[in-house]
């Protein structure tokens, strides 16, 4: 039985009003798991992403292999639950400094006194740079800020970043191919299925939010819906 990686336990999440965009949330993920979530417009796709990452304030529990986001701590957490957002043009500075950042959350190091320190980051691995530029990204636009990328660029490089660190055992990926053209989208889909299949790679599970049912057949092996009352798991026809 693959092991359980996330534990979500009555979600509610609302909005700055008070009133719910989504309550009675439960489903857990397991190593291997393409979960794909699909719901209308404004059911809280991406809301519920930035939940599952601490950005949002949430009611309810998020367990990740048994422990809160806080027992972890809430910066190595998201190293390990990486939310992949679906446009980065707000972040500042460039793909480089941003790489940067977030590699030193993930190294922290122990003082003389045995307490934890955030560490050095290390330099952008060459494997990294090689995966942006298998994906059309010239090594170039590690230098360029993100408000000067395109869109798919854009989310080449959040998603080559995302799978560089090393860190993460779980993308949130909110419709991480919506600006890409299908056969870069192909690429990108077909390398994700293999990482999440491979012993060799880190990355245990994938939540993919998508608003094409193609791109959720293609890549899924479980799918959700979400809606204001909660989640739930829809059955896939295995004759199909
Ligand atoms: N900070 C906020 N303040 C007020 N309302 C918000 C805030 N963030 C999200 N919402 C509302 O919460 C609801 C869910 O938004 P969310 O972006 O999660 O939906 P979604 O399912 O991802 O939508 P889409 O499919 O259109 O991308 C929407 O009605 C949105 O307007």
């Amino acid at each position: 039985m693959p092991e359980t990686l996330l534990e979500v336990k009555d979600l509610e999440c609302r909005r700055p009003k008070g009133d719910p965009i989504f309550s009675h949330v439960n489903f857990s993920v397991r190593e291997g798991d393409i979960v794909v979530v699909q719901g209308k417009s404004g059911s809280g796709k991406s809301t519920i992403l930035k939940c599952l990452s601490h950005l949002n304030i949430y009611n309810g529990e998020i367990l990740y292999r048994g422990r809160t986001p806080k027992q972890y701590g809430v910066p190595f957490y998201r190293t390990r639950v990486l939310y992949v957002p679906q446009r980065a043009s707000l972040l500042p500075g460039t793909p480089r400094d941003f790489m940067n950042v977030v590699t030193s959350f993930g190294s922290y190091n122990k003082n003389n006194e045995g307490k934890l320190t955030k560490g050095k980051a290390p330099p952008i691995a060459p494997e990294t740079i090689e995966l942006a530029d298998s994906w059309g990204i010239d090594e170039e636009l590690w230098d360029r800020t993100w408000s000067n990328l395109s869109g798919g660029e854009m989310q080449r490089m959040a998603l080559a970043i995302a799978v560089g660190m090393k860190s993460a055992e779980i993308l949130l990926l909110d419709e991480p191919t919506s600006a890409l053209d299908p056969d870069t989208a192909s690429t990108v889909e077909d390398f994700l299925k293999s990482e999440i299949k491979s012993s060799q790679s880190n990355l245990k599970a994938l939540i993919w939010v998508t608003h094409s049912e193609e791109q959720g057949r293609r890549v899924g092996s479980r799918f959700v819906h979400l809606s204001s009352g909660g989640i739930q798991e829809e059955e896939v026809d295995s004759a199909v």
